[in-house]
C-alpha cells in the first residue's frame, strides 16, 4: 500500500522485534517500508539493551536505502526525532512540554517518552532500519534505567491522551517523509537548526558517557556531522556516540 512520501506500511499483530523484521525483509521490499507492531517480544534498545514493549505502546521500524554517503545516511537519526518530535506535538497538542535529547531521544516533561535505534541489517552501505519505540501508555519504572538516566514516562500519564499506534504510525509517516525530502534537498542545515531549536539543555553542563569514558562540559552544539560538541576544562571536544546524563 502505498503511504505519504511514497512509503509502504504493514502493521503486525505481533513479532520478536521490528527492526529484526526489517532486517528479514530488507532484500525484498520494493521501496521503503514502515514495519510496525502491535506487540514486541523482544524489543531492543541502544547499546543492546532491551526495550519494554507492552501493548498499547508504539513500535515500528522504517527500512529503506538513503540517498548519500555514510555520513548523511547517520543523519537520518536527526531526521527520525525531528519527525517523531513533530508527530507527538500535533498529536498530543503538549509541544511546550517536549524537548529532544542528543542523540535521538525524545523528552515529555523532563522523561524519556520514545527512543530511536538505528540499525544496518546488512552492514555500512547496506539497508538503513530506523526503529522508534514510543511510550503511549505505560512507561517502564525508574528503576528500568541507569542510576541518573533521564526516567522514562508515557504520554497518557504525562498528557491525559491516549494515542493509538495507527495514529501515531500515520503522523510520523508524513512528518518523516517531509523531514527525509527537506534533507535530501537542502542538506543537514535545516534539520540541524530544526533539531537546536527543539534540544534540551543546550548551554547547560552534561555529561557523555561512552563504553570507555566520562566527559563534563557545557553542550554547546551540534556540528555539521552531528556529533554533540561540549566545551571542557581540557577544550571542546566532538563526540560522536555516547549516553547523555543531565
Ligand atoms: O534504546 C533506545 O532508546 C532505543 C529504543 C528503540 C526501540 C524501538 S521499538 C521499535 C524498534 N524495534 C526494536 O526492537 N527496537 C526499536
Amino acid at each position: 500500500m502505498s503511504w505519504p512520501g511514497g512509503y509502504g506500511r504493514r502493521v503486525l499483530a505481533e513479532v520478536d522485534s521490528t527492526n529484526a523484521e526489517a532486517a528479514r525483509l530488507a532484500d525484498t521490499l520494493a521501496g521503503p517500508e514502515w514495519i510496525c507492531a502491535l506487540r514486541q517480544t523482544a524489543a531492543r534498545g541502544r547499546r543492546g539493551r532491551p526495550w519494554a514493549n507492552p501493548p498499547g505502546n508504539f513500535a515500528a521500524t522504517l527500512v529503506f536505502r538513503p540517498e548519500g554517503d555514510a555520513r548523511q545516511v547517520a543523519l537520518r537519526s536527526f531526521v527520525a526525532a525531528l519527525a517523531l518530535y513533530d508527530a507527538l506535538a500535533s498529536l498530543t497538542r503538549a509541544e511546550a512540554a517536549l524537548s529532544l535529547k542528543w542523540p535521538n531521544d525524545v523528552l515529555l516533561s523532563g522523561g524519556k517518552v520514545a527512543g530511536i535505534l538505528l540499525e544496518y541489517p546488512a552492514g555500512p552501505g547496506g539497508p538503513l532500519a530506523i526503529g522508534v519505540g514510543v511510550n503511549l501508555i505505560a512507561a517502564p519504572g525508574a528503576e528500568a534505567v541507569e542510576p541518573g538516566a533521564v526516567p522514562p514516562v508515557s504520554v497518557l500519564a504525562e498528557t491525559g491522551v491516549r494515542l493509538s499506534p495507527e495514529g501515531v504510525l500515520d503522523a510520523l509517516a508524513e512528518a518523516y517523509a517531509r523531514h527525509e525530502g527537506a534533507l535530501v534537498t537542502y542538506g543537514f542545515g535545516p534539520i540541524r537548526e530544526a533539531w537546536l531549536a527543539r534540544a534540551a539543555r543546550v548551554g547547560e553542563v552534561i555529561t557523555a558517557r561512552t563504553g570507555r569514558e566520562e566527559r563534563r562540559g557545557t553542550f554547546e552544539t551540534v556540528d555539521d556531522d552531528g556529533n554533540l560538541v561540549l566545551k571542557t576544562a581540557e577544550g571542546r571536544v566532538r563526540i560522536a556516540a555516547a549516553d547523555v546524563f543531565f
